[in-house]
């Protein structure tokens, strides 16, 4: 396997690839107001160097739109379920607009109560988790975000795929900083990242998939094509993922990975599940304010050598990228600007 050179790049404003990719979403199926929330997403995730799910996702996107198997002129149903709980409906359209249309409340009801949740169920999420999460953290809040996808991890001990690959997400205010966040999925990769190995001519590393006879491999292909991944640290982050199933699937009435059927619809990559979002006040809680302790825990970890945070390296990225433009090949943002005006 040879890996492909790198392709020359340019720098595009980050307003202009967000009203770029709002056309290209509205040009292809969706509501205007469905494009402008999926190219903030979109734009924000490649901003930020989320690359597994920046625009190398948009094909992913018009294609299961022409497919039929997603509505981007869904029009979510916000029921309000009790004083600490959110229903939503998102109607077979995509997780964000479905989010976008509760946030507020479920602000309200964390404050007021001091923990809410919201469930989604009938949504395609096919996008990074931290956007759900990292707003909460800006307005004081604690966020978690669990959404699980497509059967494509095998479980741990097991011989065939039944998990997505699950990501998690969890937000915390800091004081005098941006919030900490970390974002990962609970397969030992991202499905996207399998994609960009692939495309790419790269092996991936030892003990991350299988192949479609269940041998181990670190050929991407063999992994997409009949094959699968594993958890991360074996039985853990097996059961950590058979915890997002039940509470993105189960708890919010949505499918489980391995329980929706997009045979039908040839194209379709966005997975048909659900998705549970926690906000927590800790104003609510006795003691010394959260958002410094906090930036204590920070403080003892790098002083323990931990030099990395989690969300530094993106932030780090997202703030290059507001200064100089966001890096694009040259040949994306052309076929970006080709697809909005077609
Ligand atoms: N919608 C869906 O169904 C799915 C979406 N995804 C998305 O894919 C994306 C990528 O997931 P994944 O590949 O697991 O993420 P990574 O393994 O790249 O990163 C996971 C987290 O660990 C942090 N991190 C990475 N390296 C270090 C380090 N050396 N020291 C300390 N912290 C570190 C990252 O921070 P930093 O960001 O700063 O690098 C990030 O918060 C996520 O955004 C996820 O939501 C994944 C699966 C399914
Ligand atoms: O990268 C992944 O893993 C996924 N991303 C979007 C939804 C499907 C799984």
């Amino acid at each position: 396997m040879t890996a492909e050179a790198t392709p020359p790049c340019q720098r595009v404003a980050f307003g202009q690839l967000r009203d770029t990719l709002a056309r290209l979403f509205e040009r292809h199926g969706t509501s205007g107001e469905v494009a402008a929330i999926l190219a903030d997403n979109c734009a924000s995730a490649e901003r930020d160097g989320a690359h597994s799910h920046g625009v190398f996702r948009i094909p992913g996107y018009l294609s299961s739109l022409a497919s039929g198997w997603v509505d981007g002129r869904a029009v979510p149903e916000v029921q309000d379920s009790a004083p600490g709980f959110i229903a939503v409906d998102a109607r077979n359209g995509f997780a964000q607009p479905a989010y976008a249309a509760a946030r507020d409340l479920l602000v309200a009801k964390a404050r007021a109560n001091g923990i809410a949740l919201l469930a989604i169920r009938n949504s395609h999420h096919f996008a990074a988790l931290w956007p759900d999460v990292e707003p909460l953290a800006e307005q004081g809040l604690v966020g978690l975000a669990l959404v699980n996808s497509m059967a494509c991890v095998v479980p741990h001990g097991g011989t065939r795929p039944l998990f997505g690959t699950n990501p998690i997400a969890f937000a915390a205010p800091r004081d005098g900083h941006p919030p900490l966040v970390f974002d990962l999925a609970t397969s030992a990769m991202a499905h996207g990242d399998v994609q960009i190995a692939a495309r790419e001519g790269r092996l991936l590393p030892p003990a991350h998939g299988v192949d479609a006879a269940g041998q181990p491999t670190c050929d991407p292909r063999a992994v997409l094509d009949g094959g699968a991944l594993l958890p991360f640290g074996g039985h853990k982050g097996s059961a950590l993922s058979m915890m997002v199933e039940l509470l993105a699937a189960a708890l919010t009435g949505g499918h489980f990975s391995f329980d929706f059927d997009w045979s039908g619809h040839p194209g379709a990559q966005t997975p048909r599940t659900g998705e549970l979002i926690i906000a927590i006040d800790p104003a609510k809680s006795a003691g010394r304010s959260f958002a410094q302790r906090c930036n204590d825990l920070v403080a003892a970890m790098a002083d323990a050598g931990q030099q990395r945070q989690p969300g530094r390296q993106r932030q780090r990225q997202r703030a290059q990228s507001l200064r100089e433009g966001v890096a694009l090949p040259v040949a994306t943002w052309a076929e970006l600007q080709r697809l909005a005006a077609a």
